[in-house]
This record gives C-alpha cells, structure tokens and sequence, in this order.
C-alpha cells in the first residue's frame, strides 16, 4: 500500500488524504458506502470516499419510533426547494435528501421494500433481451444487500405476518428487522382489502409480486436502531487499512484528462469557489476508477460541473464540454404522494397507534416497555403492511388510460428543447408502461396501512410526468441545482392519480369489510368526482416527491438519451461510474433504498469482476 495507509482513517481535513486512491467514490451516502465495503473487502484496493456530510451519532438517526426522526432534523438534510411548479399553482416542494455519511439511508422512514420483478425487467428491456439486468440477475443481489431477521414467533402468530425467507439473505451487516409489537388494528386492516373482489395477495414483500403484504424496517433488531449504510458498511469497513474516508468535503469536479477520468477535487464545505478549484481545494488521482455516488440530485450537478452534459446547458454557464451528453439531469422521477384524508369514526380496535397519545395508561405502557428492553410499539417505525396494487385492480379503464399513453404525442410534454434521444428513451419508457397498465406484473398505487383510525400514505408509483435537475448557470459551484419535477406535465399523470383515489376511497367508503369502522372522508369531500375535480384537487394538493429522486443519469441506449451504460460506465468516459438511485432508468413500484442497495452490490461485482457472462444470467 501506499505509505500511510496503514490505518484505517476518517479524516476531517482535506490536506490529510493521500494523493491517490484506486478507486475514489464520491459520496458516503447508501450506495457509496455499500461499494466501498465491497471494494475494500479484499484487504487490497485502495478506496477513498469523499462525503459532504459527517459521521454522527444523533438520536435522529438512530431512533427507529415513528420514523420520522431522520427527515425532520434539517441538520442532516440538504436545504433545497424545487423551482415553482407550475402545475401545482406555482407551490414550490421540499426536495430531502440525506447530507451526513450514510446519506439517505440515515433519514429515511426505514419501510424496507422492493419493486416487482417487471420493474427491474423493464431496466433490462431498454437493452434488448442480452440484458443482465433482470429481475432474476438482481435478486442474489437484494439477498447480499439485506440481512432478514424474522419478526418474533408470538408476534408473527397474532399479527398474522407472513414472510418467506427464501427471497432474503442474512449475511449483510444491513438488517432488515421487525418490530416486536403491532397494533391489531394493522391485521384487520390488512384483511379489509379481501372486501374488495380480486385482491391480490402476496405471502412476502420480496417476492417480486404486487399485492397486499408485510414488509420488514431498516432496523437492527437487537439493538432496535435504524440500519443503514453507516452501521452496516461504513463501520464494517472501518477498521480495514485501505479504507479512508474525508468528510465534510464537497466534491466539485472529476479531473478528466481527456475523456479519462483521473481523479477529483474537493472543497471545505462551506468555502466559497467560484470555479471547481480553489486555494482551498484538494486533488486527488484514482489509478482505477473514479464512482459517483452523489444520489439523484447531485450525481447529475458534478457531472455538468465536470463538463459532461448538454452543450447548450454547460456552455450557459461557461463550462467546457468534454462529453456531450444530453440525458444527463433529464428523465428526472420521484414518486408522487397523493393527500386524502379519511377517519374511522367507530374504530374500535385497541390499542391503536392514535392510543399511544390518547391513551394515558397505554402510552405510559408503551414508555415503560420500551424504556425496560426496548420493545412494544416504540419499536415500529411508519409500519409494516401496505397494499401496493396493479392498475387493472383498482380501476375499469386501465385499458383505454393504456391506449391513451400508447398513442400520446409524447414530445409534448417534456421541456421544448429536449434532445431527440431523450425524447426517444422517454416514449421507450411510455410504451412499456402502456403495456404494464394492462397487466397484474406492476404496481401502480400504493395504500399504506396506518393500523389506527386515521388513513395512511398513498404513493403513485410509476408517474409519467418526467422533470429535470440542472445546474444554476448563474453560480454552478456555489448553488444547489434546479431540481423541476415538472410535476402533472404529462396530463395522463392526473386519471391514474385520480383513479388511484377513487380506489382509496372505495377501500375506506365502500368496502363491506371497512363498513363497521363508518368512514368520514375530510379530504377532498365526496364532492369531487369527476377528473376535472380531481385534477383541480391535485394541483393544490398532490407532492410530486416520495423522497425518491431517480433517474437523473439514467441507465439506458445512448441513443435512448442514456447516461450510463449496463456496466454503469458513463458514456464517452473510460475510468467513471455512477452507482446510486440516479442510474434508474424508470422507478421501481416501492419506496427506493432497497433498490439501491442491491444497485450498489451488483455495481460492486462489475467493477471487480466485469460483464457477468451468459452462463450467469
Ligand atoms: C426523507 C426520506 C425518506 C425516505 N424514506 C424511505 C423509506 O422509508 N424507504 C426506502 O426504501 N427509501 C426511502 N427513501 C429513499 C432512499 O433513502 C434513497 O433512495 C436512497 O437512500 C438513495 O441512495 P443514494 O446512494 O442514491 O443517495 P444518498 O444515500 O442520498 O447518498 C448520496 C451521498 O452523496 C453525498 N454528496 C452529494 N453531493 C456531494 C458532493 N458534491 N461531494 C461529496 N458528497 C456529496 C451526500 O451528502 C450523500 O451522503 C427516503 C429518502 C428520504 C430523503
């Protein structure tokens, strides 16, 4: 090894890093840190990661009750709001993402879930049927990713939990955990969508089926704290000599000497630049390669800040180009959170989550139990059953909304100037949604099961609205980026949203099994019926943002506007990764940790070992 790679270290301070790394990884968040684990494993490679964020032990991270600590402590999170939507009366959205080592999987609501096999399918489709990104190429991967620890037997008999272990792994140092407590009210709830005809059902979260079922939480289950990238990767790696790390560093450039990439330069956060180098800054060499792992928002910022973008964006902000690659910040997804608001007036299954601060006895229970051996409903973070459902289950017109997206003018209704290939890649991406329309293989609409007598979350999982995330040309290296969601764009996004409501409101309205409870609707009132009502309510109300940013340096054709190849080697550069939630090319059906984990572990295995061969697929 070099001369002082002797210990494992986490610097504080530029100056103290070595001049050259094998890899350096940009980004210490989900995805950075899982592939810094797996190339250190070996004792040999040379990783450094540069993370703009620090190491911290906060209770705001660790704490996994309610599961909401992470995203509500703006000292971890980037202070970013999205540009006007103008599709949304002009509202601007907060866009969250995790600023500390561990990234997002440090903030996160901790629900551990997967797409379906046809969402990972469809990546590999844009490729041709050589594709080894398949649903069954990626599942070794989400068993590496994840170690399933099962919830407790008492637990699992009275809730009615069902899981098959054959779809996890239990090797990871992260855990997928279960809490030890779940309110009865979940399993009745979970049971109420048999009321409504052809249901499907699903005996595990990762099986790759949609369906009604349990998932587990990023939660190590004996220590009952959140598990993420730090706990299960960085602190693996930690006592490994050729594993460093440099926080509070802002990554403001990849050195290309030619169209290789070399290296990086850093800054302190905080020192203003007014170009990607400064008296401040820091370079760094990488003998192999260089993986950025910045997340859906920043990926697609150093990349433009490095010169490999649009031409006409990049030379706006007087930035040479080195690469012309247009799909770089386009075909920009998040999933939208739709707001409706229903209360059981007659909910009369106790204890309920609603108990726990209305209840003085119960909530004085849940503390002593928790504060005894950390258990009971403490221990849940935002719950572990939801219904996450194709659109021929939920609405009668799937078919013809599917004719409608076939037949669209797609152009007209991304930005005017988009490029012809991310034009194409973008009606590549509807016409395979057409058809999942149809069909029971993807998830469209995701009801969260709250177990109380108020309604939870509901999630539209595949928008076709697509937006954009850019640099600021007025001071690239000194601003966050543009990030345009370019929400309800697509007009089409607006009937599956309405129809995904009109389905909530049949589960909680008009269900035989939800009869008893007598629903009250607050939001929006049984007034809006017709599309146009609900357009209007979902302008004021829909957030086009899950917290999921994807997308953005999208793995597709080049000439379907892609960014990066299957390998994850950005086009037109030798020696430069992307390996985070920006390389989806369309979201998967669930919330997205999961997926990027695995995405890191499969990335993990080409960098070390190459194209898997046939024989392999
Ligand atoms: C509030 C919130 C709630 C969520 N809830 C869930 C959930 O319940 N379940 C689920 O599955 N998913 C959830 N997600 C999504 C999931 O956590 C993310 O999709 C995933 O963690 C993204 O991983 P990533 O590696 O792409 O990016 P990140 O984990 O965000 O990592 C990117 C890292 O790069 C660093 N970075 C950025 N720019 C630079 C730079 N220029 N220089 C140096 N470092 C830089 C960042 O600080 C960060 O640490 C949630 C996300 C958020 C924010």
């Amino acid at each position: 090894y070099p001369r002082r790679l002797v210990a494992s270290k986490v610097f504080l301070n530029g100056r103290d890093v070595e001049k050259e790394y094998d890899y350096i990884i940009v980004g210490g968040g989900t995805a950075g840190l899982t592939v810094a684990d797996r190339l250190t494993e070996d004792g040999k490679a040379t990783v450094l990661v540069v993370e703009y964020g620090q190491l911290s032990n906060s209770a705001s991270i660790t704490t996994v009750q309610g599961g909401f600590m992470g995203m509500s402590d703006t000292t971890l999170l980037y202070d970013i709001d999205s540009v006007p939507q103008t599709n949304l009366r002009n509202r601007t959205i907060a866009v969250l993402a995790g600023k500390v080592v561990g990234g997002s999987s440090a903030v996160n609501a901790m629900m551990t879930v997967r797409g379906t096999a046809e969402d990972y399918d469809r990546w590999g489709s844009f490729f041709g049927s050589k594709s080894h990104w398949t649903w069954q190429n990626l599942l070794p991967y989400f068993q590496r990713a994840l170690n399933f620890v099962p919830p407790d037997d008492a637990v699992t008999k009275s809730a009615n939990i069902t899981y098959d272990t054959s779809f996890w792994g239990n090797t990871s140092g992260v855990y997928a955990g279960w809490p030890s407590f779940q309110y009865p009210g979940t399993s009745a709830q979970v049971d109420a969508f048999r009321g409504i005809p052809g249901m499907p059902f699903v005996n595990d979260s990762g099986s790759g089926v949609p369906g009604v079922y349990w998932y587990p939480t990023f939660m190590d289950p004996k220590l009952v704290q959140r598990s993420y990238a730090r706990t299960g990767h960085h602190d693996r790696a930690a006592n490994r000599t050729n594993y460093h790390l440099v926080t509070g560093s802002k990554v403001t450039r990849i050195i290309l000497n030619g169209t290789t990439a070399t290296g990086i330069t850093f800054v302190p956060v905080g020192s203003a630049s007014g170009s990607a180098t400064n008296s401040s800054s820091t370079a760094v060499r990488a003998k192999r390669e260089v993986i950025l792992a910045a997340g859906g928002i920043h990926s697609p910022q150093v990349l433009q800040l490095s010169g490999i973008g649009a031409r006409k964006l990049l030379s706006s902000a007087n930035i040479t180009t080195v690469v012309d690659l247009p799909g770089v910040g386009q075909n920009f997804q998040d999933h939208p959170m739709l707001t409706a608001s229903y209360m059981y007036r007659n909910f009369t299954i106790h204890p309920s989550p609603e108990d726990l601060f209305l209840n003085a006895t119960f909530s004085a229970w849940a503390a002593a139990v928790w504060a005894a051996n950390r258990t009971g409903p403490n221990s849940i973070a935002i719950g572990n059953a939801a219904a996450w459902l194709p659109f021929p289950v939920i609405s009668a017109r799937s078919s013809s909304i599917a004719s409608t997206l076939a037949s669209q003018n797609h152009s007209a209704y991304l930005p005017p100037d988009t490029d012809p290939t991310v034009l194409a890649g973008y009606r590549a991406q509807m016409l395979s949604y057409a058809t999942a329309l149809r069909n029971n293989n993807t998830a469209f609409c995701n009801l969260v099961i709250s177990g109380g007598a108020a309604s939870g979350a509901i999630v539209d999982l595949h928008p076709l609205s697509r937006g954009t995330v850019n640099i600021n040309t007025t001071d690239p290296y000194n601003t966050e980026p543009l990030v345009d969601y370019r929400a309800l764009s697509n007009p089409l996004d607006a009937a599956v949203m309405a129809d995904i409501l009109r389905f909530t409101r049949r589960y909680h309205m008009e269900n035989p099994l939800t009869a008893a409870w007598r629903a009250a609707e607050f939001a929006p009132g049984l007034d809006v019926t017709t599309d146009e009502q609900w357009r209007a309510y979902l302008e004021e109300t829909v957030s086009p943002s899950e917290f999921h940013p994807a997308g953005t340096c999208a793995m597709l054709p080049r000439e379907l506007g892609g960014v990066v190849d299957e390998e994850l080697r950005v086009y037109g550069v030798t020696g430069l990764r992307v390996v985070d939630a920006s390389i989806m090319p369309t979201l998967p059906g669930g919330n997205t940790c999961q997926t990027v984990y695995a995405v890191a572990e499969k990335a993990a295995d080409l960098i070390r070992y190459g194209r898997p061969d046939d024989a392999e697929r």
